[in-house]
């Protein structure tokens, strides 16, 4: 366990240092420390853990403490941090390991003159966290809400003024909570019924979907990259939203259907399913690293022979033959999975400011490409209406022959989908139709 608590102080310092996604630096840490399954998992429960409750916990360790966490040395703050979360989150957890062990942590990274710093805050949180005063809703809403749900007020801000209080709180109470875990079944090889009986032999209960047909839900997150079901490509991990982004696209048999943002590939798979492995999807990214990933997830699933890669910049590539449908699912935010990516929520939101003119870019691009009568998708996995509606607005005031269409629950043309309401990530679908 020791170990385990090492792996997340090294992937904690690399965030700070690096910028990078805590998903990635996690499994860099843990292929390299090679850890038991348990203690990769408490690995990961304290990375994830820690970087979501930041804020929370900083507010905790400076009220027992008195002192600014921002002042202390990355690595004592670190320790404090994995320890304090521990002790306030982790319930299976006894007070005294968490303490004992971010001791050692403490003297191991030649911290040794800190350890009773480290131990004397931590005892104290440990008596007195049930009796912490919170900053209290009446004298600053949103100081109050930034603490509690560890979200900092510039983005509380952001949905206030774009979905309300209520539908705000909604989603900051959503904010911290574990993700639910959905895949598509490769329905060209198995069926939803024989993969969930495959699933059930390995322990893990799966449930139809009721917005998508071929979708399964599973009771809970599970190394699936172990079961043979897997391994044979007969399923792939991928959210309802992105599914049903899919289903509205609605590609038949025979079609050419374009993905002008296609990496990882999620979307390209599942439209070619909708095929039934006939026609052509026709898979594009910017990023050369990013199409082999389509091109390597495409073998996998045994879908090369419909879903064709290649490099292709939505913003300024050459005129494609016209398709029968396309779909922009554009790059975004990510204000819609912070359950998954939890540091998404500490960007100033400032970054966000030049992706609404790149997504229309990229829309305009997906229009140019479609026959007449043909299909437009336009997806994001952002809340935040700059880069949702308003794309969309702007796009239609400037094509007058699209139009939006209906989808399910969609009787506008288009959906914002909410972790709460919808129990999917926070998504943005929407569809349009070419007229002439
Ligand atoms: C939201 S992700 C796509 C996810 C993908 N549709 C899936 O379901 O797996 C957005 C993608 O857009 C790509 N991208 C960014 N700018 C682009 C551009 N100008 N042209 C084409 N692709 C771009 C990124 O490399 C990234 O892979």
């Amino acid at each position: 366990m020791a170990q385990a608590r090492e792996v997340a102080l090294s992937v904690l310092l690399r965030m700070e240092q690096d910028d990078s996604y805590s998903n990635l630096l996690l499994d860099a840490e843990l292929e390299k420390a090679a850890l038991s399954r348990r203690d990769a998992a408490l690995a990961t429960a304290l990375v994830y853990g820690v970087v979501a409750r930041r804020i929370t916990l900083d507010y905790l360790l400076e009220t027992a403490s008195g002192r600014p966490v921002q002042k202390m040395q990355p690595v004592l703050r670190a320790i404090l941090r994995l320890g304090a979360y521990q002790l306030c989150y982790l319930d299976k957890i006894p007070a005294r390991a968490a303490v004992n062990e971010a001791v050692q942590l403490a003297k191991k990274r030649h911290l040794g003159h800190a350890s009773g710093f480290v131990n004397g805050v931590l005892r104290g949180l440990d008596r007195k966290r049930g009796a912490l005063p919170f900053p209290s809703e009446e004298a600053d809403v949103l100081r109050a809400w930034e603490v509690r749900y560890s979200c900092p007020r510039a983005l509380i801000a952001l949905w206030r003024q774009a979905y309300g209080p209520e539908r705000t709180r909604e989603i900051l109470e959503q904010l911290n909570a574990v993700p639910p875990l959905a895949v598509r079944v490769n329905t060209l090889r198995t069926t939803p019924d024989a993969l969930r009986a495959e699933l059930a032999e390995a322990g893990i209960e799966a449930a139809p979907d009721a917005s998508v047909p071929d979708a399964l839900l599973l009771s809970h997150s599970a190394d699936l990259r172990t079961l043979p079901a897997f391994t044979e490509g007969c399923f792939f991990v991928q959210d309802i939203a992105s599914q049903m982004a899919c289903a509205a696209l609605d590609p038949q048999p025979g079609e050419t259907v374009y993905d002008l943002c296609a990496a990882p590939g999620g979307k390209s798979f599942t439209l070619a399913l909708h095929m039934r492995g006939q026609g052509m999807v026709r898979a594009f990214d910017l990023h050369a690293h990013r199409v082999r990933l389509i091109e390597e997830g495409a073998g996998w699933l045994g879908l090369s022979g419909i879903v064709q890669a290649s490099v292709r910049d939505a913003t300024g590539g050459e005129p494609l033959p016209p398709a029968d449908r396309v779909l922009c699912d554009v790059p975004c935010s990510g204000l819609g999975v912070i359950r998954r990516k939890p540091e998404i929520r500490y960007k100033n939101p400032k970054i966000f400011d030049g992706l609404p003119d790149l997504q229309y870019h990229i829309l305009c691009d997906g229009a140019a490409n479609l026959k007449p009568g043909g299909v437009l998708v336009y997806s994001t996995c952002a809340l935040n209406p700059a880069e949702n509606e308003a794309v969309v607005r702007r796009f239609l005031d400037g094509h007058a022959g699209f139009e939006p269409v209906p989808f399910p629950s969609a009787p506008a043309g288009n959906a914002t989908l909410f972790p709460q309401a919808d129990g999917t990530d926070g998504f943005f679908i929407a569809k349009l139709l070419r007229r002439s």
